[in-house]
């Protein structure tokens, strides 16, 4: 990848949190780059820093008890963390879209889904009502919301789960944003309604070819729908790479067992179920020594219990945190 191709480049980004007067990092040190038209995954289990991560690109944390205590965050050649808010606020919407796992947290529910996409063209655009009234309808009609000149008039509570979060993808669309940042847009959805809405993101990205953030747990939705992924375990990267290259050949024993706990019919007796490893993510305020993963890895020894790795690059477009990866 050239330089160019760079829509994002995030470097040495750490995010810290105060609670009961104690500093804790919960994002330490990151450094990745967002690549035109591709979609790149940012995977791990919960509480790993994931949305932590993709909320500070934004400087969307709460600050406090949120800290972005370090980092860059180069968009165009500008640091969004150096911005003053103003021009923050036009790149938000205009040039980078969020979606969320739940919609109600950022549709207002006072509105009516048409009026709250209408305000949007407004604020980020300038488009007057009555245009703005007919894009937002082809927006809904575009998200395959039906009946958009009635739902329109709706209130996100008269929605269906999956109308919802269709509603808050055409808000997040509105502007046309190079960049869209969805954290587990699909999660509280149906495995039908999910299908058809992760249909729908990729064709829009096609069409606009559009650089998405995904966030995620979920890796058979990495498998379906990114080019390449991260993967964080306690507020860092241990892996990244092709997502290819990660299914067919994990490196790091964390990336193994993600692997090994998709379900697969049939396979379940044979397979050792990510569940059945030992402990889960450490709390933030007391990670063990050395690597971070140790006391869940299957490989470790004793250089792992004293010495942290670092990310290192193992092969073109792939990098490990691990003194003894997998080969
Ligand atoms: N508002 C907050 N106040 C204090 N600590 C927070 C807050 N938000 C996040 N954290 C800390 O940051 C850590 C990482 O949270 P984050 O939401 O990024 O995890 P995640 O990987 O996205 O998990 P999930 O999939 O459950 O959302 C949390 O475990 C928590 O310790």
């Amino acid at each position: 990848m050239t330089a160019s191709n760079t829509e994002l480049d995030i470097q040495n980004l750490t995010v810290s949190f105060t609670a009961n007067g104690r500093e804790v990092t919960a994002v330490n040190g990151i450094s990745y780059k967002l690549n035109s038209g591709e979609t790149l995954a940012v995977v791990g289990e919960s509480g790993s820093g994931k949305t932590v991560s993709a909320l500070s690109l934004l400087r969307l944390i709460p600050q406090p008890p949120g800290r972005i205590v370090s980092g860059k965050v180069l968009f165009r050649g500008r640091d969004l963390l150096a911005l003053g808010d103003d021009a923050l606020r036009a790149v938000r919407g205009n040039d980078i879209g969020m979606v969320f796992q739940e919609p109600m947290t950022s549709l207002n529910p006072v509105l009516t889904i048409g009026e709250q996409i209408v305000e949007t063209l407004y604020a980020h655009r300038n488009i007057a009502t009555p245009e703005a009234r007919e894009v937002a309808i082809a927006l809904l009609r575009q998200v395959e919301i039906p009946s958009p000149q009635s739902r329109w008039k709706c209130y996100p509570h008269e929605l269906s789960g999956g109308q919802r979060q269709r509603a808050m993808i055409a808000m997040a669309l509105a502007c046309d944003p190079g960049i869209l940042i969805a954290d587990e847009p699909t999660t509280a959805l149906d495995v039908l309604v999910q299908a058809q809405i992760l249909e729908f993101l990729q064709r829009v990205q096609q069409e606009r070819n559009m650089s998405v953030l995904l966030i995620t747990h979920d890796l058979g939705l990495v498998a379906n729908s990114a080019q390449r992924a991260l993967i964080m375990y306690a507020g860092e990267i241990v892996e990244t790479g092709p997502v290819r290259d990660l299914f067919s050949k994990p490196r790091h024993p964390y990336t193994m067992g993600l692997i090994e706990s998709i379900p697969r019919p049939g396979t379940k007796a044979r397979r050792k179920r990510f569940h059945e490893m030992k402990g889960s993510v450490p709390a933030l305020g007391s990670l063990p020594s050395g690597c971070p993963f140790h006391p869940r890895c299957p490989s470790a020894q004793q250089k792992c219990e004293t010495e942290k790795p670092t990310l290192e690059a193992i092969e073109p477009d792939r990098q490990v945190a691990c003194w003894y990866p997998n080969d």
